[in-house]
């Protein structure tokens, strides 16, 4: 079998427009626009790309982008003081602090110092804990967005074995909650896991969201699995690829996400969602 393509790019394309709408509706009844206040601390090139294409995607839908460019010697209390600041302004619904942050800030705190119900990246301890006790309110987006792409296969997930590679804060944890909430029965796998292939081999569902190129290969895989792949590794040769090897595992798996054009758009589409959720639900 050659598995389907869930196309994150597509979907997150119809998210995109069907918020537009929404956006559109709030201003003719005189509301006023979403706001998200991006902010960047340094000059990480990665990062500068990531920013530069989600304050495009809020300009795109009618949202209010308030930009922060801030220099890399930007001291942890002045970071923390334009906190202070965004969590009570009222045109601000969603505080975005991109990531990774230089050495000399603490991200904990940072992440912390944001208000729960303005956290539309979902990273904050309050968040977090909402979700694990299954009463969810910002949920983080990388994996909320590859929620909606599951939903998209129109599988019941109810009773899967799903793997997750990866155990980091902000993808593999909340992964493996979102899945759990979802009645999945969940494994995490990481860098101490003893004989990863045998977990890959049991999923009905495998994420993973380690970092190394390529590392899943198309034997790891069990038949008719449902492969996602939120890895960004950039090759010497200028190529993009996933943590999975795309072509041996597609002739495995019954779906799979491309790398790009998979889970990354749904990542911005989540964030979109979010700061709209909270536009909306705060009555002004
Ligand atoms: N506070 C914070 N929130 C984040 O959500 C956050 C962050 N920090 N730091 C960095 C990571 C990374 N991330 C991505 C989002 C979109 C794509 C994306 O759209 N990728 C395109 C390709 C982009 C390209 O070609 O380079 C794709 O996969 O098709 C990728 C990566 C959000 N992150």
């Amino acid at each position: 079998m050659t598995a389907k393509i869930l196309d994150g790019k597509a979907v997150a394309t119809e998210l995109r427009q069907q918020m537009a709408k929404r956006v559109q509706q709030r201003l003719a009844q005189g509301r006023r626009a979403p706001g998200l206040a991006v902010i960047l601390v340094g000059e990480n090139p990665a990062s500068l790309v990531y920013v530069r294409n989600k304050r495009k995607a809020c300009e795109e839908l009618g949202f209010i982008a308030k930009d922060y460019d801030l220099p890399a010697t930007t001291t942890q209390a002045e970071l923390l003081a334009i906190l202070d600041q965004l969590n009570t302004d009222p045109s601000v619904d969603g505080i975005l602090v991109q990531l990774p942050l230089p050495a000399h800030i603490d991200p904990n705190t940072v992440i912390e110092r944001i208000v729960p119900h303005k956290d539309v990246d979902g990273f904050h301890p309050y968040n977090i804990g909402r979700l694990a006790l299954k009463m969810p309110l910002l949920r983080p987006c990388t994996p909320k967005g590859v929620m909606t792409l599951l939903a998209k296969t129109g599988i019941d997930l109810v009773g899967q074995n799903a793997v997750v590679i990866g155990q980091s804060n902000i993808v593999g944890r909340p992964m493996a909650l979102e899945l759990l909430a979802a009645r999945c029965t969940v494994t995490i796998c990481h860098s101490r896991t003893r004989d990863l292939i045998a977990q890959t081999r049991q999923a009905d569902i495998l994420v993973v969201a380690v970092g190394q190129a390529e590392l899943v290969k198309g034997d790891w895989i069990k038949s008719n699995a449902i492969v996602i792949d939120v890895g960004m590794n950039r090759l010497s040769t200028g190529k993009l690829v996933g943590d999975v090897e795309f072509t041996s595992c597609q002739a495995r798996a019954s779906w799979i996400t491309p790398v790009p054009g998979g889970v990354g758009p749904m990542t911005i589409a989540s964030l979109l969602e979010n700061t709209l959720e909270v536009a909306e639900t705060s009555g002004t």
